[in-house]
């Protein structure tokens, strides 16, 4: 007799293996290494931006109160004293009645408080001697980028947990962090199993096919932030699949295995965990495709044993194994986000389970719009190459029509949502 498994909601799979969410370890990366890695500490402003008052513009910078008679008809001359370049700085005061040519992104003079820009001064020479002329009254600040405008020294910009962008890599580099904390990536530890299995380089052979999950998966993985460890492909051979995957345990922070979570006679993860005293999680979901994804623990590490079915496995990946990998990355907000989109195809089937749908999430005269991306099958492989999101429709659900409102789960943007889904 084949035993019976109870099936949990997705929710509450998921739900018990967050349970196992723990605050990363952190590590010290060159800036240059940190694209996509997580903020392991906050992010303060070490000193004021600007740092000096700063000119927006190429002109002349003096004293605006050296204006104050200035029009149309009473142009104000300055002697021009000096060229100032970014980069360079005043080499003596300034005095009242002398401006400085000054280029954008240059520092002030302390004793000049305005700029104004080529465009509303006139230049001449005399005798030698550079002048400048001005036929209108500037006040104080006029055109100047002043010291902490932008902000002061001790504001906190970014806080840890916040995924590394551009932006946030300009921000670095503007305050001198050329080595930043981040979490560490997960190693995760990947096996295929399946003697059906041959790798990508063999011809076909009868009765085999191509190992397509080691690939999946190591993308997927890659995807979410984490580190590959490859253990290759296991026999469907109990001692020596044990052996290997209780050695390989031990280097890593997660487990995935794929195949062989189900009731056949060559089905020995079930098995395997047992003689591991591995505590199951679940080992049956109520959704389609995935339900026999089973998550086990082993003190307070997680093994995975997604489906072999291809496009079970991927969903499986996506809904379980991401979100704890972006949390153990550091990430506050570790779950694919959850968005409405409008069906662009009848989708008749009928929903008994909650079904996850492999999809192509599409964008058109502004709306947001979701069809299948190929067969919905747990065994089919060709739909997964355009999915880049989840229909999710809810278990107890005749199927939907065309233009219908349906959440979307999308898989291809790592900034998730904070709360795991509600359906
Ligand atoms: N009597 C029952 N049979 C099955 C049940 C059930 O409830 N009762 N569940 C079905 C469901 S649902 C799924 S999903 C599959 C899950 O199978 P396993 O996780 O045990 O995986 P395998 O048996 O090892 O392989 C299934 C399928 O996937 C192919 N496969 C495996 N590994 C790979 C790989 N690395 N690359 C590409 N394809 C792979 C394998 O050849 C099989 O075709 O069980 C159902 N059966
Ligand atoms: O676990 Mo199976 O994928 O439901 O088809
Ligand atoms: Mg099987």
């Amino acid at each position: 007799m084949v035993e019976k498994r109870n099936p949990i909601a997705v929710q509450e799979a998921v739900e018990r293996v967050m349970q196992f969410a723990e605050e990363g370890i952190q590590e010290t990366v060159k800036l240059e290494d940190s694209d996509g890695r997580i903020l392991g500490e906050d992010i303060v402003a070490t000193h004021a931006v600007p740092p000096f008052n700063k000119s927006p513009y190429d002109g002349f910078a003096f004293r605006a109160e050296d204006t104050a008679t200035g029009s149309q008809e009473n142009p104000i001359t300055f002697k021009v004293t000096e060229h100032i370049s970014a980069g360079k700085v005043a080499t003596q005061p300034l005095q009242k009645g002398e401006a400085v040519r000054i280029m954008t992104g240059a520092k002030l003079p302390e004793e000049a408080n305005c700029v104004a820009m080529f465009e509303i001064c006139q230049t001449f020479e005399d005798q030698g001697q550079e002048y400048m002329s001005i036929k209108r009254s500037m006040n104080p600040g006029d055109n100047v980028n002043v010291k902490g405008s932008e902000t002061e020294e001790g504001t906190k910009l970014v806080y840890k947990g916040t995924s590394i962008n551009p932006g946030v890599k300009a921000l670095l580099a503007t305050f001198g962090y050329a080595y930043v904390t981040v979490a560490k990536r997960p190693k995760v530890g990947l096996f295929t199993t399946g003697t059906e299995l041959l790798q990508v380089e063999d011809d076909l052979v009868p009765g085999k096919i191509r190992n397509s999950n080691a690939s999946m998966v190591a993308s997927q993985i890659i995807r979410a932030g984490g580190e590959v460890q490859f253990y290759g492909t296991l026999q469907d051979d109990f001692a020596t699949s044990f052996e290997a995957i209780s050695k390989a345990l031990e280097e890593v922070d997660l487990m995935i295995t794929t195949g062989g979570v189900s009731v056949g006679d060559y089905d020995l993860m079930p098995d395997i965990y047992q003689e591991l005293g591995a505590n199951v999680l679940f080992n049956k979901v109520a959704m389609r495709p995935g339900s026999v994804t089973t998550v086990a623990s082993k003190g307070d590490k997680l093994l995975f044993g997604l489906s072999g079915n291809p496009s079970a496995c991927y969903v499986g990946f996506e809904l379980f194994t991401r979100p704890i990998l972006r949390s153990l990355m550091g990430s506050k907000q570790p779950y694919p986000p959850k968005i409405k989109a409008y069906l662009a195809a009848d989708f008749p089937k009928a929903n008994p389970f909650t079904r996850f749908v492999r999809s192509n999430l599409y964008y058109q005269d502004g709306n947001v719009y979701i069809q299948p991306s190929g067969l919905d099958k747990s065994s089919v492989v060709t739909s997964l190459a355009s999915a880049n999101a989840f229909m999710m429709l809810p278990g107890g659900t005749r199927g939907y029509e065309k233009g219908y409102l349906i959440d979307a789960l999308l898989i291809e943007v790592n900034e998730g949502q904070a709360d795991t889904w509600t359906f």
